[in-house]
């Protein structure tokens, strides 16, 4: 959600949240998460003024995480990925915490788009103190992440900047992890640890917060790794997603299990498993090789994509099928199971595109045997900083119908007056 406007957010998360309630009248949302119980037993020290603590005692320490088989054998990252997991898993529930607190609250205003802010901010403190718990130590902590603490500074966000101390010492204590409390001071300070630029060497996390802020039901919790340029983990946490097929609109059978865990490191595949822990499944991309049997995913948002040209796209390749349209990166995890044949993006304005709407779901993509390219047909270059240096369109499918979806594009953009 790209620069978090205090108070005034509108999104597909916030969507989510309304479309699954039951009341169709006026909305007023308040969002106070409850008062924050704090366990008896955390010393003062453990109020943070400026940055996170370390911690102080054995029992503080963090609990190791297990990797899975598939990521310990030979995995050199796999600490990492665990990490990675348990974040984008501790910020998945902050976000579902603040949806289940407004479906509850019953009165909610659709106006009032600050649980989102709450929620978007709540997911990028929590992946930032994860990481620093839970990574291998290094020199240097680095994240490339989409929000920062600017607007929070202003006055007038004072009750929002509480509400997300609240909310982000709550699921602390409620995960119970961490002996961890952020005061105000550290939680705009921690959110501040994503102003990283990047770039083609050393390591970088490349996190969004909460991707898909518009239109539909999805969004996701990305989180990637950037080392020596190249994307070497990711993970997409879609608590909205369905682990039964994507394929028909938004989710599977109603008897699906909700809330999908993708995750990918560089040479060893990807796999899928549920939020809650379920046994990973190694996943791959469709093996379709004629158009005319694919499908594809799109923005669910007309803002996002050239809706014409995929329209003309399509229709050059013969593709029968009618669009599938979601919000945030949950596409990519889509055809990196094979739910769909192509995800692809052609932004309106010759805009810049984000790192962290793609790196996360790029390896999974790539890592599930498929490709991620350009328009023109070449790979996308993630260590050009917070921005990508491509912005003529995106696509991820397999590697039968990439030279048929670049010629088709190359074609249809042509015929549009977009490539000269
Ligand atoms: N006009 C525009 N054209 C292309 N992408 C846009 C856009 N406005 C916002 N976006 C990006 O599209 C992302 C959502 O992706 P999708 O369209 O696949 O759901 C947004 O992420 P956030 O929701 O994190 O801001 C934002 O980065
Ligand atoms: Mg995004």
């Amino acid at each position: 959600m790209a620069a978090a406007r205090v108070g005034l957010v509108s999104s597909s998360f916030s969507h989510a949240l309304h479309a699954s309630s039951s009341s169709t009248s006026t909305f007023t949302v308040s969002l106070r998460p409850p008062r924050l119980r704090l366990p008896p037993y955390l010393p003062r020290h453990h109020l943070l003024p400026t940055n996170y603590p370390r911690p102080s005692s054995s029992a503080a320490r963090p609990r190791r995480l297990r990797a899975t088989m598939s990521q310990a054998a030979g995995n050199p990252y796999a600490a990492e990925l665990a990490a990675a997991k348990k974040a984008v898993t501790l910020a998945a529930r902050l976000c579902q915490a603040v949806q289940k607190d407004i479906l509850q609250s019953g009165v909610q205003s659709k106006a009032d788009q600050s649980p989102v802010t709450v929620a978007d901010y709540g997911s990028q403190i929590l992946v930032s103190l994860v990481l620093k718990m839970e990574a291998p130590a290094s020199a240097s902590f680095s994240m490339v992440a989409e929000e920062d603490s600017e607007e929070l500074r202003k006055e007038g966000a004072e009750e929002i900047l509480e509400n997300i101390t609240d909310l982000v010492n709550e699921t602390i204590v409620d995960d119970g992890t961490y002996s961890v409390f952020f005061s105000k001071e550290g939680i705009l300070s921690a959110i501040d640890d994503g102003k990283s630029e990047g770039g083609p060497s050393g390591r970088h996390w490349v996190l969004d917060p909460i991707d898909g802020t518009k239109g539909g039901d999805q969004y996701a919790i990305a989180l990637a790794l950037l080392d020596e340029g190249k994307v070497v983990l990711g993970v997409l946490a879609c608590p909205n997603l369905s682990l039964g097929s994507i394929g028909n609109l938004n989710g599977g059978s109603s008897g699906d299990q909700v809330g999908a865990l993708f995750s990918a490191t560089i040479g060893c595949g990807a796999e899928v498993e549920s939020l809650q822990g379920s046994p990973a499944q190694k996943i791959s991309v469709c093996s379709i090789d004629n158009p005319v049997d694919a499908s594809f995913f799109e923005s669910y948002e007309g803002a996002h994509s050239l809706r014409d040209l995929t329209g003309s796209i399509a229709e050059k390749l013969g593709i029968q099928a009618p669009p599938v349209r979601i919000d945030s990166q949950a596409k990519y995890g889509a055809v990196a199971q094979g739910d769909g044949a192509i995800y692809w993006r052609f932004p309106h304005k010759r805009s810049k595109e984000a790192v962290w709407d793609h790196a996360a779901g790029s390896i999974i993509v790539t890592e599930a045997g498929g490709l991620v390219k350009d328009a023109s047909g070449n790979d996308l270059d993630l260590s050009k900083g917070r921005y990508l240096d491509r912005d003529a369109g995106i696509i991820a499918t397999n590697k039968y119908l990439m030279p048929l979806v670049v010629k088709a594009a190359q074609e249809a953009m042509k015929e549009e007056g977009i490539l000269g």
